[in-house]
């Protein structure tokens, strides 16, 4: 990635930060969790609540399911595609999951921040760990645990979109997926949709205070106390 894209302030509409006259730059906000735990539902969630914020759309191998619109969900490509693409150095991180290949294209990452947009992943482990080194570690990791492993079969079940091997296979992956939550920042349990979503954006709110930058800061205060 282009480190100004990753690093440069976003002007704002009056050339010097947002509508309070802070400066701030994108944040790269991670979400993973074991398949089935519920992060594309938060996903979709915080998309809608979060104008400010786009959603990396990755690129995968594996087979589109029934309901899923290639280019909104995914970018679905051939194995020849993809290792082309991997050839000309067109992700930014990607990676092996499931028997299928997954990565994050860098040029719409980069389109997003020059745009000055906080930007959504929804990951793996060893995604969020190779966009953790790209972005010299200024990303936001949250993970979403399942209530009970009990549950997150009944997830995948219940979304009838893979078959019984599939599900098998992603059960079998879950305790490793989850074994990495200690690299992340933020831990949630996705028991009930509506509080793990708020949990979700709060921290996305925190992150984003957190970056600003107090260039308007000054005035911004003077105004209100005049
Ligand atoms: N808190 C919840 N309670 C009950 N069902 C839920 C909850 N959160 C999500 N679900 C349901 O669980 C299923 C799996 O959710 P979702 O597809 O969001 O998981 P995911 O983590 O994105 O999975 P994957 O990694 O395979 O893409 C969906 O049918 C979703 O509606
Ligand atoms: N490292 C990456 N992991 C990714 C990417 N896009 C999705 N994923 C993860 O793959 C699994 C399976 O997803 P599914 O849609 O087949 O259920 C899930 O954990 C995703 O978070 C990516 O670009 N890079």
């Amino acid at each position: 990635m282009d480190p100004a894209a990753q690093t440069d302030s976003h002007p704002g509409p009056d050339g010097h930060g947002d509508a309070h006259g802070f400066r701030r730059r994108g944040v790269l906000f991670v979400l993973s969790s074991p398949s089935g735990a519920g992060k594309s539902t938060i996903a979709r969630k915080l998309l809608a609540a979060e104008p400010e914020l786009g959603m990396s759309v990755s690129v995968t191998t594996r087979p589109i399911r029934p309901g899923e619109v290639d280019g909104k969900d995914y970018h679905f490509v051939d194995l020849e595609e993809f290792r082309r693409m991997v050839a000309e150095d067109e992700f930014l991180e990607w990676a092996h999951v499931f028997g299928h290949r997954y990565g994050t294209p860098r040029a719409q990452i980069e389109t997003m921040l020059a745009a000055g947009k906080d930007v959504l992943f929804d990951i793996d482990w060893q995604g969020a760990q190779q966009l953790f080194q790209i972005a010299g570690g200024d990303v936001v990791r949250v993970f979403i645990f399942p209530p009970s492993m009990d549950e997150l079969r009944r997830r995948l079940s219940g979304r009838a979109t893979d078959s019984a091997e599939v599900i098998e296979a992603r059960m079998a992956r879950a305790a490793n997926e989850v074994s990495h939550w200690d690299g992340y920042d933020y831990v949630l349990v996705n028991d009930d949709v509506e509080s793990c979503f708020e949990g979700v954006r709060t921290i996305l709110c925190a992150e984003r205070l957190k970056r600003s930058r107090q260039t308007g800061l000054i005035g911004f205060i003077r105004r209100l106390t005049r």
